[in-house]
């Protein structure tokens, strides 16, 4: 993570520019006041950047949950920032000059929004959920020219991994997306895709919530898989493999396929590992025997006026709020000049949502973008807009 780490944080005039790079506001959290955020944009792009104070000096860093797409935009807005305020840069681990090709020049690398939008693949799509060292979607991707093949992983080291390797191998047939795979399958149209690729998930055996496998995850890979489509669970956990098979079964009607220690086309990196210690491997095979509905989801996003006063949302820190199906958590609290902005986490319980809500003269905005458009978000920007109606 690109950070850099000064002797002291000094503030700005905002808002400013420099470099292309425009600095808008700065808001500092109520509750930690070792803890602020500049907002910054740049190419487009919405994002923030922390700073953390810490023992004798401060860290300057992006924000994790608005980070932008290419990290060389990340080192552009820190080193603008550095420059405008004169900051005494003790040590940094941001190229100066240099810029990261891939990154920057990569058009595989997709924000959730491109999918979000009227996404209308012409070809037959598969999705690898987790591809980690990228072993099996990449030769996937190079021995089938005419699939779209979309890569969806949490962990930024294994993305630029694989986005330099689309580069190496000059693959046009293979996005890849940072963001929660259990979210991103409530984006994708229904029946246009052929293969859903859930290869050695984590097992999460203390946090089962967290688990990629639900019935949520089932039902929307069912929507989204062409008649004769196929959802590909591989797992060296016989725990993770008897949960799945008890989650599968429970549905009404479902064709399942059972395999123990099935070769593939090409091991990844965990598989070696787990066949070098003579782990079982299970592979259940779910597939789709049915055309689904057009995904259509009604309702928006807008607030109207906020009738709480700044003290009374600033005491919502950290509530819990249910409603059937879901959840709100009111996680941090910020001052910005003219308002309050939260940070929350909502939606539904095994596949939340983390974002910000901007409140100023009682005109309340998601920020920097609106949540997805799935059911729970929607349910829960409903209950959210009622309680802040008073
Ligand atoms: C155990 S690794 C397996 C990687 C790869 N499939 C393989 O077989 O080598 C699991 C991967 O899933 C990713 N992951 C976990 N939860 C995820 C989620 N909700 N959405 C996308 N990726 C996720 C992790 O970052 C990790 O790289």
């Amino acid at each position: 993570m690109p950070h850099l780490h000064i002797s002291e944080f000094k503030e700005i005039e905002f808002p400013l520019s420099e470099d292309g790079v425009s600095f808008n506001f700065i808001a500092d959290n109520i509750n930690h006041d070792e803890e602020k955020l500049i907002s910054v944009t740049l190419d487009g792009d919405d994002f923030f950047l922390l700073v953390k104070e810490e023992d004798n000096r401060s860290l300057l860093k992006s924000d994790k949950l608005t980070r932008p797409a290419s990290i060389f935009n990340v080192h552009k807005a820190l080193l603008a920032y550095a420059k405008l305020a004169k900051l005494d840069i003790i040590s940094s681990n941001v190229p100066e000059q240099q810029k990261n090709i891939h990154l920057e020049e990569i058009s595989s690398l997709k924000k959730v929004e491109y999918f979000a939008s009227n996404f209308k693949p012409d070809k037959e799509v598969r999705i690898e959920v987790g591809f980690g060292s990228g072993r099996h979607v990449l030769h996937q991707a190079a021995q089938n020219p005419d699939i779209l093949f979309i890569g969806i992983e949490i962990h930024r080291p294994s993305i630029e991994q694989v986005l330099k390797q689309i580069t190496i191998q000059n693959l046009d047939n293979l996005l890849v997306l940072d963001y929660d795979a259990r979210l991103f399958m409530e984006l994708i149209p229904s029946n246009i895709v052929g293969k859903v690729y859930v290869h050695f998930p984590v097992p999460w055996d203390k946090k089962p919530h967290r688990r990629v496998i639900s019935t949520s995850f089932i039902k929307e890979a069912n929507r989204v898989l062409k008649v004769g489509g196929q959802l590909e669970l591989r797992t060296d956990s016989e725990n993770y493999y008897a949960y799945s098979y008890e989650t599968f079964i429970a549905f009404n009607k479902t064709i399942l396929h059972i395999n123990k220690n099935k070769d593939i086309a090409i091991s990844s990196k965990y598989e070696d590992r787990w066949k070098k210690m003579e782990k079982n491997i299970y592979d259940i095979t779910m597939i789709n025997e049915e055309e689904s509905p057009d995904l259509s989801i009604e309702g928006d996003f807008s607030f109207s006026h906020v009738e709480l006063s700044s003290q009374e949302i600033e005491l919502l820190h950290k509530q819990v709020k249910k409603f059937d199906g879901g959840f709100i958590h009111f996680e941090r609290v910020y001052k910005i000049k003219d308002g309050v902005m939260l940070r929350l986490s909502m939606g539904s319980f095994d596949r939340p949502e983390h974002l910000y809500l901007i409140i100023n003269k009682g005109v309340a905005e998601y920020f920097p973008s609106l949540p997805l458009k799935s059911y729970t978000n929607l349910s829960a920007h409903r209950f959210l807009e009622k309680m802040l109606h008073g």
